[in-house]
């Protein structure tokens, strides 16, 4: 993630130097009219008029500078967490879904909401932080031109703030850390809030643990650890600025043998660094923001996101136009837990799909129907065997992408868009009527440019609508995991004894996850999943000739279960 910070940085680098140059600028330009105010102050009354031309012009200058770099800065940082926001979207978007799973929506929510403010918080300050670097950097070379000894003193003094700061700072930021672990933990808890909301309204006993045990325990944890780590801040930043007085007062109080004799260079350095607390108080008080800053980008990079297209400067593989046939060999996938209990894996898997065919899957609860599925649509990449289209090799990430476009699907967790997004060339729209008809649902949605005029339906009639844009794909293989289980007995039978073979007869393959035992005669090949495995085939012809009993597959450990085209 500090990548996509530092290649957002560099795509706006003129904006940047630009910025930077004003801000040093309007920084140079204040430390000037201290000096200017000096030198005033030390001449006669009638003597400084004559400075007065200089002293308009540097005000002129430093305003003119100061506006030009603050206007930069903001309109820089603000192109920085825009991009940020896109990014990152990206990302997430671009990676595994397993490891999306494997890390919850809470984390990603997490971060795409709280680590990305706290890296905007920092970038939006930006412009603060330069023009206080500036007008620091600035009043240091007049104090090194009025004095360097003294100057040397008075960093000595700020080098041992800055010192306690950072060992400060480490004790802060384990704090911070911690309290970033408790957001993750609060936004799982949110998550409960709003998708548990029935289940927690009507259970008193139920809401009441987890309002107290659960939620309110993550958001003591958020409080105290983030309290801990602003207290060390604060009591840093004290200490720090305590070190400005402490300069200050030697000046003032040793005598003058050891400081200065010269009473210009005094109310000079006196004057100086009175004006400095101000900027240098600024630039303490950004600390926070940084440790926040680089928690976030710890925690992003804890994701291990993958690049977003066009970050990984790969060609991307283009997609395959036909399908003649689909195959899987040996194909595993596991799921890996601390827990005994918690382990699964599937196949090894041989399975091979022909355009126009009605592939059943079915098995009990848990045998791996889901899995297997998202194996065969490329949302899961296999721990081991090969999947491969018309003969070519789906290898590596990019290949996946491009083999995920064979694929319409309505996965039983679906979402429902409100648009058909990414369908909207107008040869679809007359289609998209007919299916709306044929769905049974023209009386209710209506379609004004692509988008639905409602989404909120019934959880039958949201299923239809979604069926409705796998239709309209126009892909090779359609898959439907339980489809039919919300539906009623007609739409049931619509389902199966129309809109399916309707696909076959376009052509189309269409794996059917299913526990419909009545519709099952309608599938050319019916696959039964257990435990991980495949047990048995069947195919309309094998069913034919025995009548009754189910082709054993030859599914002996460690030696993968063979599925032939029908
Ligand atoms: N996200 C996950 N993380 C870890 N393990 C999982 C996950 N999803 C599924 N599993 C494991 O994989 C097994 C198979 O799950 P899968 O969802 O593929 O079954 P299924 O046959 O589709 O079940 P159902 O009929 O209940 O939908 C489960 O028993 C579980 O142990």
């Amino acid at each position: 993630m500090m990548n996509g910070v530092v290649a957002l940085l560099r795509g706006s680098r003129w904006k940047l130097a630009g910025a930077g140059l004003a801000g040093a600028l309007s920084g140079l330009g204040i430390a000037a009219l201290i000096a200017l105010i000096n030198s005033a102050l030390a001449l006669p009354r009638a003597e400084q008029g004559r400075l007065l031309p200089a002293f308009v012009a540097l005000c002129v200058g430093v305003f003119l500078a100061r506006t030009a770099s603050e206007a930069l800065l903001v309109r820089l940082s603000q192109h920085l967490i825009a991009g940020l926001r896109c990014q990152l979207s990206r990302q997430i978007l671009a990676s595994p879904l397993r490891q999306l799973e494997q890390h919850g929506a809470h984390r990603l929510l997490a971060a795409l909401t709280d680590d990305v403010q706290k890296i905007a918080a920092l970038l939006t300050r930006l412009p603060t932080f330069c023009i206080n670097v500036a007008v620091a950097l600035g009043c240091f070379a007049y104090l090194g031109w009025l004095s360097w000894p003294l100057m040397l003193g008075a960093l000595a003094c700020i080098g041992i703030g800055i010192g306690v700061f950072l060992v400060a700072q480490l004790r802060a930021q384990g704090a911070l850390q911690r309290s970033r672990d408790a957001g993750d933990e609060l936004y799982k808890h949110f998550i409960t809030v709003t998708e548990g909301g029935k289940e927690l309204q009507m259970h008193r006993g139920r809401r009441s643990a987890f309002l107290t045990r659960w939620l309110d325990g993550a958001v003591a944890r958020l409080r105290h650890n983030f309290v801990s780590g602003m207290t060390i801040y604060a009591l840093a930043e004290s200490l720090g600025l305590l070190m400005f007085f402490v300069f200050i007062g030697l000046l003032l109080f040793l005598p003058p043998d050891y400081t200065t004799h010269n009473p210009a260079v005094l109310s000079g350095y006196a004057l100086t660094f009175l004006y400095l607390i101000t900027p240098v108080e600024v630039l303490v008080n950004l600390a926070p923001d940084f440790g926040q800053f680089r928690v976030a980008l710890k925690q992003l990079a804890t994701l291990q996101l993958a690049l977003a297209p066009g970050q990984d400067h790969g060609a991307g593989r283009p997609a395959w136009k036909t399908l003649q046939q689909l195959e899987l060999k040996g194909v595993t996938h596991g799921y890996r837990s601390e827990h005994e209990d918690g382990q699964f894996t599937l196949g090894p898997i041989d399975l091979s799909l022909s355009p126009g065919e009605i592939v059943f899957i079915t098995g009990g609860n848990g045998s791996g129907k889901t899995t297997l599925a998202k194996l065969l649509v490329g949302l899961y990449a296999p721990d081991s065997g090969q999947v491969s289209v018309n003969g070519e090799a789906v290898v590596g990430d990019a290949d996946r992408e491009a083999y995920r476009q064979l694929f319409s699907c309505v996965f039983a967790d679906f979402y429902l868009f409100e648009e058909l997004l990414g369908l909207d060339d107008p040869e679809r729209a007359p289609r998209a009527g007919e299916l709306l008809k044929r769905l049974k649902l023209d009386h209710k949605v209506s379609l004004e440019k692509g988008r639905f005029s409602t989404v909120a339906l019934s959880q039958g009639q949201r299923k239809r609508l979604a069926l409705l844009g796998a239709v309209l794909e126009d892909r090779p293989v359609c898959l439907f995991d339980e489809w039919a289980a919300d539906q009623d007995p007609v739409f049931k039978r619509v389902f199966y004894e129309d809109i399916l073979p309707d696909l076959k007869a376009q052509g189309r393959t269409v794996v059917a996850i299913t526990h419909d035992d009545a519709y099952f005669h309608l599938a050319d090949r019916h696959v039964k999943l257990e435990s991980g495995r495949i047990v048995s085939i069947r195919s309309q012809r094998q069913a034919a000739a025995c009548n009754e009993e189910p082709v054993a597959a030859p599914a002996t450990p460690g030696r993968p279960s063979q599925l032939q085209v029908g």
